[in-house]
This record gives C-alpha cells, structure tokens and sequence, in this order.
C-alpha cells in the first residue's frame, strides 16, 4: 500500500480521522484532501492531517488508489455524480463514511460503468463536535466499522479496502444497505431526533422558567449530549432516511400514548414495571459506569485509551492544588474511554483546570 495515493473529499470530524489513521498505518502513501471550507483545508495541512491539498476534485482523482468521500449524505450523493464524470484510475477502490447507506449505494451504481469498485461505508463511532480540529486516529478504535458491498463486489477488494482502514482498529462487519439503515435509523438516528426534542421542551418551559438551565444537570446533560452534534450532518440523514424514522415515531407515539395511560391511572405496578424492564435491558449494554453528583462546574476532558491517563489528569490538578469533587467517565461508546467529566468546586477552579490541562496538551472544554 507504501507509495499510493490517498484521496479524501470532506476534512472533518469522519475525514480527518481517517486520514490520521490511514497515515498512521501506511506510513508512506500520500494523503491528498479537498475541502470546500478552505479553513478546514489549512488547518488539516499545518495539523498534517494530510499530506497535499488537491486544488480541485478533479485534480485530486487523478491516480489516486483510494478515494472517501466523508461529507454530509447529501453532498456526499452529488459528489458521486461529480466523480463519474473524471478520468478515475483503474481498480481504484472509492468508499463513503455517511450514517445512510441505501440512498449512497444506489446513486453509487453508476460506477459500475467504470474500472472501479464502490464500496459503501459508515464507521459507527464519532462525536457530537465537527472539524478537523477534533479528529483523532484513535476515533474508531473498537467501534463497528460498516461496509456495504455489492453482492458482485469481489472479496479480494473489500479485504484491500480493510487493509487500508486497518489504522482505524474498528471491527468490520458487512451488510446490505437497507439494513444498515432499518439498524441506524434505531440506534442512532431516532434517537438524535428524541435528545433534540427534549432540548426543545426545556427551551420553550426555559422562557417561564429562566431556573431550569442551571437546574438542567447530570440527567439531562447525558441524554441530549448528542443534540449539540451538526444540523447539516442530521438534517441531511433524517432526509435520506425518512420512511425509517417516521416509522419508529409511529412507534414512539404509540408507546407514548401507552406510558400515558398507565400514568394516568397512576398503576404503580405498571409503571414500575415500565422502568424494570428498561433498566434491566440497558444494564445488559456493555461498560457503563453510573453514579456522578451532578455539578454546576464541570469539565471536559478527551482521553485517549491509556492505562495510566485518569491519574495522570488528576495529577496534574493536584499539583495545582485544585480540588476534584467528583470524575465520570463518559463513553462514547463502548470498549474505549471517550471523554472525562470533572466536577470542580467553582468557576475559578475550573477555568485554572483548564488552562493547566491545556497546557499539559490535553483537550479541555466546558460545555460537553
Ligand atoms: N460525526 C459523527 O459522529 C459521524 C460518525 C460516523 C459517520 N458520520 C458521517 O460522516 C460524514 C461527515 O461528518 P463529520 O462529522 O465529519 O462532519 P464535519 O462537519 O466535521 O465534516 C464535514 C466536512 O465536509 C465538508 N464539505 C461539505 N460539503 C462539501 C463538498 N461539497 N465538497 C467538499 N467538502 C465538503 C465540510 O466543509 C466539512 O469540513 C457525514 O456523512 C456523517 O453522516 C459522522
Ligand atoms: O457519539 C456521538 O456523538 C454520536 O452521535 C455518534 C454516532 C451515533 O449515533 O452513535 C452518530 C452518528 C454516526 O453515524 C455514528 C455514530
């Protein structure tokens, strides 16, 4: 794979990321990225994110081995009707990173006029941030890497386009398009929807009650995290997958009613039934951790999977002589360490935990 040309249209979160973990592992192939933010481009080129910057997409497709496209699902379906038309090199593998797949892979059917192979992808692990500047080659690490292949792909090109995301050390798995996107639209998709509209709730309720945002703590924070994620990148998914997630809000709407009635008649039974059974589900979902004192000033710090990474943060706080009164560890998903929430004593305390953790190369932030 040394020698080869990398291609990535879309320098994001997803794009950069994977240009990390491509170079990570293919230590002298070249990584050429375009981008319509040029911001996004300059900062992937002094970050080394990639190699070149390619001044048009045309020009970036010349010989180019691998190309992914990791923009929006949207744009991602005009780009693919953008490349058909350029001089692609031969047996050049292309692949996508999108949350949808059905929409992708048809439009992606125009390739088969060509001497290429598409593959759809959607690594299934990421963030609520955007941009270059939160990319990392460990983002994948653990997650579930989907991939999509026609049934006439040949193996020996799913297994080339593995080997040059193997930087990524997600777990490969394959299905058909329609089912990537009946299984996201349920564990990722409806959901987005459900974190935005409880925001929205406290929103309205905040105008005759300015209290609840500070009030709006550990439980709420959890459960709409992911509603602070790009309205682009989820506008464009619910639009391409709107048969899935209408049909899961019929659902919902009718479980609704149904938790309705059984609040209504007040039946303790009932009700506590209702939270067992969700409990007991949940508490089968792999590695997560409870029990944070919700805190008015907390911390966020993104922590690589190292032994040794908890207490090197907290030794540098208490060097500084700052108090810690209570450390969460939030998964972004499972088997690797995401992202740790510090709950400080004050404003002041915190605003000197982050300078110092800065300073000490870590990425600290206030609002998760
Ligand atoms: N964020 C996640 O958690 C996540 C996880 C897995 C997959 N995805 C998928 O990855 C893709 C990218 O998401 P992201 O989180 O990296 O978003 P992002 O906003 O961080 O990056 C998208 C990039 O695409 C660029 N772009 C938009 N239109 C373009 C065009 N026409 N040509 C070239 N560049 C263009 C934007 O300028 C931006 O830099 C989306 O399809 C998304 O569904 C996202
Ligand atoms: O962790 C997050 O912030 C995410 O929302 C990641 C998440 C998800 O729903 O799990 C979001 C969309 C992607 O397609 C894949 C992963």
């Amino acid at each position: 794979m040394d020698n080869r040309k990398v291609f990535i249209i879309g320098l994001g979160l997803i794009g950069g990321s994977i240009a990390l973990a491509i170079k990570q592992e293919h230590q002298n192939c070249q990584v050429y990225g375009y981008d319509i933010n040029q911001n996004q481009l300059k900062v992937a080129k002094s970050l080394r994110v990639i190699d070149e910057v390619a001044d048009t997409i045309e020009t970036g497709v010349k010989d180019a081995d691998l190309i992914i496209v990791a923009t929006p699902v949207s744009k991602t379906e005009e780009l693919i009707l953008e490349l058909v038309n350029y001089d692609l090199k031969p047996s050049a593998i292309i692949t996508d990173v999108g949350s949808t797949k059905e929409k992708i892979v048809n439009k992606a059917k125009l390739f088969a006029e060509k001497d290429v192979t598409f593959i759809g992808g959607h690594p299934m692990a990421g963030s609520h941030k955007t941009g270059v500047e939160a990319a990392k080659s460990h983002l994948f690490e653990n997650a579930f890497y989907i991939l999509t292949p026609a049934s006439e792909t040949e193996m020996n090109k799913i297994i080339h386009l593995q080997n040059w995301l193997k930087g990524t050390k997600a777990k490969f798995i394959e299905m058909s398009p329609e089912q990537h996107d009946k299984l996201a639209g349920v564990i990722s998709h409806f959901p987005h929807l459900i974190a935005a509209s409880l925001v929205h709730q406290v929103s309205k309720l905040e105008k005759e009650e300015p209290m609840l945002l500070q009030l709006a703590a550990g439980g709420f924070r959890d459960i709409t995290r992911i509603a602070s994620a790009s309205p682009v990148m989820w506008r464009d998914i619910l639009v391409h997958n709107k048969q899935t997630v209408l049909s899961l809000l019929t659902n919902w709407q009718t479980e609704m009613e149904r938790v309705k009635g059984i609040i209504e008649t007040a039946d303790e039974k009932d009700i506590y039934q209702y939270f067992e059974t969700a409990k007991k589900f949940r508490d089968g979902l792999p590695t997560r951790q409870k029990g944070a004192i919700p805190s008015f000033y907390d911390l966020f710090v993104d922590v690589p999977d190292h032994p040794g990474v908890i207490s090197d943060v907290t030794g540098i706080l208490a060097k500084e002589g700052i108090s810690i009164t209570n450390i969460r560890i939030l998964e972004t998903r499972e088997d690797i360490m995401g992202v740790l929430r510090l709950s400080l004593r004050s404003d002041q305390d915190r605003d000197r935990a982050l300078a110092c953790l800065t300073n000490n190369l870590y990425e600290a932030y206030i609002s998760s």
